[in-house]
């Protein structure tokens, strides 16, 4: 025992500042939702600062670190929560790359104030040691730890017992509530920020000790609190700070080991990280919780130039791009680069701005490249092409790998597990023989030795023209992948993932194709980057580089594969011939920084300048777009004759179905049943169940117990897709559009997300005949709900109304003869209810479609409705005709006592 108390006396010090930091993680991201990547940086400032104001200024520590936390972090927590109120409406990756920005802004200023070698962060706490259970204690240690309880002591009686601190802790589940008894949720969430930020900056002071006053090394060291909140799901204080003392303690013990066992070397810094990884692979889903404070973002929709113009514009480019060698020789290498980051770039948007996922480890996939491909075409002695072409193959497992967490979590959570899976895989792999060799020099790259014409392809200029080459491919490649159904199957689930699986689509496995297909192209810009500078080594392809693509790829906003290029340029082409040297990339880092932690304005303002728009469609021959808002009512028309489809089978029937939320049950033993070829009504007073007996229906929740049967088979264990697929459609409470695609392309998805399905092949192309298919399903939706008069509007911009009716068109486009309509005349006039209630009866008429509908509207209820059920408190109360339930008493009283209630209120 005595030999491991050394390292277990070591580990609890710094675990418990691990803990201590791991609460401030938390405690924002609960208050506020919003998750503050930048926490490093800011811990990193604070240490920046103390080291300036001990060491350059000559002010006693007690004094510096006074300043640290009692104006730093203030000052800094209240422009947190400023950017933090800024994201509202913003998406997920915004959101990320906000905070993240602050990480290059922090590492920029670090090294514009030094720019040589950084100096230490002196020690201020005494390094003498006593003797503590027989083993020697520096006192350092001893307040690290006693600090650390100490201040997480004093929060945790904060949370529980001080008013404050309880209203705190309630901000996020409920704000109304807060501000009902008095308290404003925006002073609650500053104070939380205000607080947050104060455990980062201690955390920075008590963690720098003896690291080099970097900014990259700081934030990693303090990332480590990461693994700390993710072992308390990122929501319990308690078990946070008991993850960081149990990382600070493996992280110690795995430094006792580290010397005798080979494959432990390395390991321990990046301790945190696996854990942090593991934890998000392997946490049951519904543990982590997502904290929405906000609407969901309006999608926003780049604008393209008619064909005709992309493609002048395009070969105007490459031709400009040909003649580099001629008039630019000198500066070859930095065009090759540029070229090698147009593929990179587009690599990441495949994920990023196509499909919604978030990736902060691509260096790691280029890494993965560029080793194989030395590997193979080096040690291997294998043919070039044959060796970047298995260099490719070989990062799509890895891709894989980083789709497990992509179809597990979303967001943050998967921004989390790339960022820890990026540092991890620098400081564990990278290092090993297996990836770059045992020579610090790396492993030499070699270009293509063959020669066409008088171009040799191993010359600089030879092998530009070779990436040249290689990039127009790529950029093909990602054109057509963007006109294709994967193209639309990915914008659909960047927009709305519920949408796209409820219509038959099984988003995992386009995640991971998306996934593998972004790794493998990522790789292939790293295996060139290893070509491009002759040796393959892990210094090319630092994690910190993958945070600042993320920033360069979401700040360009046009079109693509534009972006990519103009990417590129300002990313390898500027600096280039700025002559500056490491200054010039920290200024330009610092840019990017700022442009990051503004991201959501640069977006919200993008957009191309309307006159422009003008003239490049005439130029292209294009007729003028349609107005973007939905002004104009589609009034319904008299419903067009539809197909009478094959009969339904026997419809939906619910079996004892209950629906528990811990202590809450949300839907008690009900049964019934929802027959083709009738209106089945579901009504109830708010809360009665009605939305989670649907979201049971569809497989978008785990009932308690029950069975759901579609057509007389048991779905209860199916998929949203697999049961979409089996004819159960449905439409949401709030609509779920695709809001970056227009009308049609919406209600066409309707009927394509089925035909694409869970089979990788089918989600990658559809054949013409499909094609037609869709098509026909989507024109005699739209012409059957009026919404062809909008069919080329984005619907991210239509009214409540509209929406409405264009969600139940994607539906009826789609292969389904069951339909869940959850509340859709809700935000129609009446006009709209009645013309709506006459395409329901119509679709059921004359396709023999069953229809269960949670309706509010009574007399829509009354109108359409061949048999209705009440729901109460989870519990049925009724069945029968509308007739019977106005007569009931029964009801009355349900609806009364609720009505009551509301006027309560
Ligand atoms: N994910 C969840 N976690 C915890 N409780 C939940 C969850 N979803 C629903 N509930 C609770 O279950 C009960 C039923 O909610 P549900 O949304 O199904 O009611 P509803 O009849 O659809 O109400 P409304 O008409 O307002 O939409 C409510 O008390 C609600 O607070």
């Amino acid at each position: 025992m005595n030999e491991f108390l050394p390292f277990i006396v070591a580990g609890l010090a710094t675990g418990a500042v691990y803990g201590l930091a791991g609460l401030g993680v938390v405690l924002t991201y609960k208050t506020s939702g919003i998750f503050n990547f930048g926490y490093g940086a800011v811990a990193a400032l604070s240490a920046f600062l103390f080291h300036f104001l001990r060491a350059d200024l000559g002010i006693p520590w007690p004094i510096a670190a006074a300043v640290c936390l009692g104006v730093l972090a203030p000052a800094m927590g209240l422009l947190l929560e400023l950017l933090a109120r800024s994201l509202a409406g913003a998406n997920e990756t915004i959101k990320v790359v906000t905070t993240v920005g602050m990480i290059l802004i922090v590492a920029a200023l670090g090294a514009l104030w030094h720019p040589d070698n950084p100096p230490t962060f002196a020690p201020f706490l005494p390094q003498s040691t006593v003797r503590l259970l027989g083993v020697n204690v520096t006192w350092e240690q001893i307040v690290l730890f006693a600090f650390s309880l100490a201040a997480s002591a004093v929060l945790f009686w904060f949370f529980r017992s001080v008013r404050f601190g309880i209203v705190m802790r309630g901000v996020v589940d409920d704000p109304d509530l807060v501000s009902m008894s008095g308290d404003d949720p925006v002073r609650v969430r500053r104070w939380a920020w205000i607080l947050g930020t104060m455990f980062s900056v201690v955390a920075g002071l008590l963690l720098a000790s003896a690291q080099p006053l970097d900014g990259v090394t700081l934030s990693t060291v303090v990332f480590a609190a990461f693994g700390a909140a993710a072992v308390g799901r990122f929501s319990s204080l308690p078990l946070t700070f008991a993850g960081g003392l149990l990382i600070g303690v493996a992280v110690a013990m795995v430094d006792k080991y580290a010397a005798t066992v080979d494959w432990v070397g390395g390991m321990a810094p990046s301790l945190p990280f696996l854990i942090l990884f593991v934890v998000l692979i392997v946490t049951p889903r519904g543990k982590l919780v997502q904290r929405r404070l906000v609407a969901q973002a309006q999608a926003y929709r780049p604008y393209h130039a008619p064909a005709r113009v992309r493609l002048a514009a395009g070969a105007v480019a490459v031709g400009l791009l040909a003649l580099v060698p001629a008039v630019q020789g000198a500066q070859i290498a930095v065009w090759s680069a540029a070229l090698v980051h147009i593929i990179l770039f587009l690599s990441l948007g495949l994920l990023i701005r196509q499909s919604g996922q978030i990736s902060l480890c691509h260096m790691a996939f280029a890494a993965v490249g560029a080793a194989a491909f030395a590997h193979f075409a080096a040690v291997e002695g294998m043919p070039w092409a044959a060796a970047l072409l298995l260099a490719a193959l070989v990062a799509v497992p890895v891709g894989a790998l980083i789709a497990i967490p992509a179809v597990r979590v979303s967001g943050v959570f998967l921004a989390l597990a790339t960022l820890g899976f990026g540092i991890l895989a620098q400081q564990v792999f990278y290092t090993r023989g297996f990836m770059f060799g045992d020579s610090t020099m790396g492993i030499p790259a070699p270009r293509p030795t063959f020669t066409i014409g008088s171009l040799d392809f191993s010359t600089d200029e030879g092998f530009y023209y070779l990436l040249l080459v290689a990039a127009l491919l790529v950029v093909v490649l990602v054109v057509a992948i963007g006109h294709g159904r994967l193209g639309r199957l990915l914008e659909a689930m960047a927009d709305s993932p519920l949408a796209l699986e409820t219509h038959g689509a099984t988003s995992s496995v386009l995640k991971v194709i998306v996934f593998c297909l972004s790794a493998a192209l990522a790789s292939l810009a790293g295996a060139f980057t290893g070509m491009l500078y002759q040796f393959g080594i892990g210094t090319y392809f630092e994690w910190f580089n993958s945070i600042l693509i993320v920033a360069v790829v979401l700040l360009v906003t046009v079109g693509s594969p534009w972006y990519a290029v103009i990417a590129a340029i300002a990313y390898s082409v500027i600096p280039g011939y700025l002559h500056g040297g490491a200054t010039t990339n920290s200024v330009l880092q610092l840019l990017f920084g700022l442009g990051a932690v503004t991201a959501v304005y640069a977006t919200r303002a993008a957009g191309t300048p309307e006159p422009v728009r003008n003239f490049l469609d005439r130029l292209g021959g294009r007729r003028p777009a349609p107005a973007t808002t939905g002004e104009a009512r589609p009034a319904p028309r008299a419903p067009v004759t539809v197909r009478r489809e094959e009969p339904a089978g026997k419809g939906l029937e619910v079996r004892d179905l209950t629906v528990r939320f811990g202590g809450v049950t949300a839907v008690d033993n009900v049964s019934l049943t929802a027959p083709p070829g009738a209106i089945t009504g579901l009504v109830g007073p708010n809360g009665a169940g009605k939305t989670t007996t649907f979201n049971a229906c569809s497989g978008l929740n785990s009932p308690t117990s029950g069975r759901i049967l579609l057509h007389g088979a048991d779905v209860t264990r199916a998929s949203p897709a697999r049961r979409a697929r089996r004819g159960l459609g449905r439409t949401f409470q709030r609509t779920e559009l695709f809001g970056s695609l227009t009308v049609r392309q919406n209600i066409a998805m309707g009927r394509e997300a089925a035909l694409a399905g869970g089979n990788p092949l089918a989600q990658l192309a559809g054949s013409r005949h499909a094609a037609r298919l869709v098509a026909d399903a989507a024109e005699e939706a739209m012409a059957l709900t009026g919404t062809d008069r909008i069919a080329d509007v984005q619907a991210g911009l239509l009214p409540i109304g509209q929406r409405r009716l264009v969600e139940l068109a994607r539906a009826l486009a789609g292969p389904f003869d069951l339909l869940l309509l959850d509340e859709p005349s809700s935000g129609l006039d009446a006009y709209e209810t009645e013309e709506f209630g006459r395409v329901l009866k119509t679709v059921v008429r004359e396709r023999g479609t069953g229809i269960l509908l949670v309706e509010h509207d009574m007399t829509l209820v009354r109108e359409v409705c061949d048999r209705v059920h009440v729901l109460d408190f989870g519990s049925l109360i009724f069945e029968g005709t509308p007739e019977e339930m106005h007569a009931s008493e029964r009801v009355r009283a349900a609806y009364l006592g609720d009505a009551v209630a509301l006027a309560g209120e």
